[in-house]
């Protein structure tokens, strides 16, 4: 076997739980156990990745830094309440830190990521291997030496190395090796800038790493949750970190993941781009904000939502780019293999042309939301949502691709349609509460057909549980969510059978999947792993349903499928233990946090959303429901 080969395979086999990710707000790194950054877009999150190797071999670009000796042992974690990661190596002759992070960036063009070797014990060889490849892994730079390091540019792209220690250009690859000892530090910056502008000035590493840690512990320290339940508040804070990791600063937009085409399957073909911030993820995301205490964010992002959907209502989109861009084209990009072999590799997501009806009822659900939690006033919100329901009052009726997007035929998926009542339902209590004007007898009537339709057609009384789509059998975890908009009372035999139901047939050691794509339209027939947002509903259902230690179980088992930096990818696949698709993901982190806050609060995000009221942070303090027992 050649030794390039060797090093695919090498590559293949890293499992996902393997990556830790920094971040500036303006882009992210994955970093390997091992040492290397496989995954890195630039200037972006969205924009084509010089560090590819993720989705395909070391020669689609990645930069490590290792020792150079076999490996005796490593370990890793966040500096505690940061994003910055500390790997340590231990080898024969000593052991060295690693230290990863990107310093805050306030130019959405300009980049850094700072990387500083430092001896620990013992003097050790290390080695560094830069391989810098742009367009997702495809163009080879122009690279010249510089006093202080190297250059490198193609195209549009270029970056600046920055470091003292010895550089050798061989094979399209920039290598290093020099020696560490105990208390030296060797430091590296790589810098992003468009080649048509000046590269900037790298300021001192040390300084610049003290800032960042002191920033991001600041940035923790606001977290509400309570403290004396150490345990979990440690997750919740990892997970706030995560969502503040995917949030592009200068809009507000907060994208489902960094990376694109991680397998659902693995050598499978549901493979999606997440770089795109969903409209569909905003309600949840809103509810772990503020209850969290993140205000400005949730500002920032209510901010960003009312400008991306601004325009005609039949226009609105399901899924919009970093600052609202509507044109998100799908390719596909063949001379990358594919994580494990999983193909294709795309770029861009195709379901952002989709009809998906209950995204309408997440923005009106958010936007109620933001009302009642009183955050600063947004003149524009009302009329926009006034616009939006009277086109939504032409359309609920049409079938669409439902919540999984779904790319077979559109049908009258049940979600959809729950979501669409959620629409003239927080409408109508707009009015009720804030005296906001508006067609409310109208907006009634709406209501009130689509929830007697949903009674009747979109419930099974054979399985005594509401199902995927009208007149199928077919069960679907997003009926889970029927409990907490307030649709019917906790304690109704129709949630409590559905949830029933959903426990019979969606398990899979006691994870919940999404649906079962051979009872659906999905084209897409292979197995995918078991959904980790819909787990964390699962546990909500149970809270609400007062099952207090079923969802305390439930939760414990899911922050025991975190990888050991405390991140989760989408799903989880039980039989092998391993976490698939897109990482870190949102969607996952935001169902940690409201299902963290479920368990502790006396009416936590999911009874908030029931009653149609924001989350009131001081008077949720002074209340716990003293039901849950976290572990020490
Ligand atoms: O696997 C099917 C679909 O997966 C993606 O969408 C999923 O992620 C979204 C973002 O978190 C979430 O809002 C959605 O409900 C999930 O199904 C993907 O982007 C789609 O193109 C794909 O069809």
């Amino acid at each position: 076997m050649t030794s390039r080969a060797k090093k695919a395979l090498e590559n293949d086999r890293r499992p996902i739980a393997d990556y830790g990710l920094i971040g500036n707000m303006i882009s992210t790194a994955l970093v390997g156990r091992d040492g290397s950054i496989d995954w890195l877009c630039l200037p972006r999150f969205d924009s084509p990745a010089c560090f590819a190797s993720l989705l395909g071999t070391p020669e689609n670009g990645r930069w490590r830094i290792a020792p150079a000796a076999a490996t005796r042992r490593s370990s890793r974690r966040y500096l505690p309440q940061t994003a910055v990661i500390e790997t340590t190596f231990e080898t024969e002759d000593g052991a060295f830190e690693l230290i990863d992070f990107m310093p805050l960036a306030e130019d959405e063009e300009r980049s850094d990521i700072v990387r500083i070797v430092r001896g620990k014990r013992g003097r050790v060889a290390v080695e560094m291997e830069l391989v810098l490849r742009f367009n997702y892994g495809l163009v080879v730079p122009w690279v010249r030496r510089r006093d202080y390091g190297l250059s490198a540019v193609a195209g549009p792209d270029a970056v600046e190395l920055h470091t003292q220690a010895p550089l050798e250009g061989q094979n399209m690859k920039t290598l290093s090796r020099f020696e560490v000892a105990e208390g030296e530090s060797v430091p590296f910056t790589l810098s992003y800038h468009r080649s048509h502008r000046r590269p900037h000035f790298v300021p001192d590493r040390g300084e610049a790493l003290k800032h960042t840690v002191s920033w991001w512990q600041e940035w923790s320290k606001r977290c509400c949750f309570d403290p004396s339940q150490e345990h979990w508040r440690e997750a919740v804070v990892r997970s706030l970190i995560t969502l503040k990791l995917l949030t592009f600063r200068p809009t507000g937009g907060i994208i489902a993941a960094p990376t694109t085409s991680l397998p659902e399957t693995p050598g499978g073909e549901r493979n999606w781009d997440y770089r795109y911030c969903w409209l569909r993820d905003s309600a949840l995301t809103l509810y772990a904000l503020l209850n969290a205490g993140y205000r400005e964010e949730a500002e920032a992002w209510r901010r960003w939502l009312l400008r991306a959907i601004a325009g005609r209502p039949d226009q609105l989109r399901i899924m919009y780019g970093l600052a609202g861009e509507r044109w998100l084209p799908e390719h596909e990009i063949p001379w990358l293999a594919g994580y494990r072999d999983s193909r294709p590799v795309r770029i861009g997501n195709g379901a952002a042309q989709q009809l998906q009806l209950d995204v309408f009822g997440e923005v009106l659900d958010t936007l109620h939301t933001a009302r009642e939690d009183v955050l600063a006033s947004a003149p524009d919100a009302w009329k926009l949502q006034k616009v939006l329901l009277k086109h939504l009052v032409q359309i609920w009726h049409e079938p669409d691709q439902g919540i999984w997007e779904m790319r077979g035929p559109a049908r009258h998926f049940t979600h959809s349609k729950l979501m669409c009542w959620v629409s003239f339902d927080r409408a109508i209590k707009a009015v009720e509460r804030f005296g906001l004007d508006g067609p409310v007898d109208r907006w009634r009537a709406e209501r009130d057909a689509i929830h007697a339709e949903i009674c009747a057609k979109g419930f099974d009384p054979q399985l005594g549980s509401f199902v995927q789509s009208y007149g199928s059998k077919a069960l679907d975890a997003s009926l889970l969510l029927f409990s907490q908009v307030g649709f019917l009372p906790d304690d109704h035999p129709r949630i409590l059978g559905t949830v029933n139901a959903i426990e019979r047939d969606l398990l899979q050691d006691g994870f919940v999947l999404r649906y079962r794509p051979e009872h659906t339209v999905d084209p897409y027939k292979q197995p995918e792993g078991t959904f980790l947002a819909c787990s964390f509903w699962l546990a909500d259902a149970y809270v609400m349903s007062k099952r207090m230690d079923k969802a305390e179980a439930l939760f414990e088992r899911l922050l025991s499928v975190r990888n050991d930096l405390g991140l989760l990818a989408e799903e989880y696949e039980p039989a092998s233990g391993e976490l698939l698709g897109n990482f870190p993901q949102a969607f996952s982190h935001v169902g940690l946090v409201n299902t963290a806050f479920n368990l502790v609060r006396a009416a936590g995000p999911a009874r908030q959303r029931a009653a149609r009221t924001g989350p009131d942070v001081a008077a949720q303090n002074a209340t716990t429901t003293g039901q849950a027992r976290p572990q020490p």
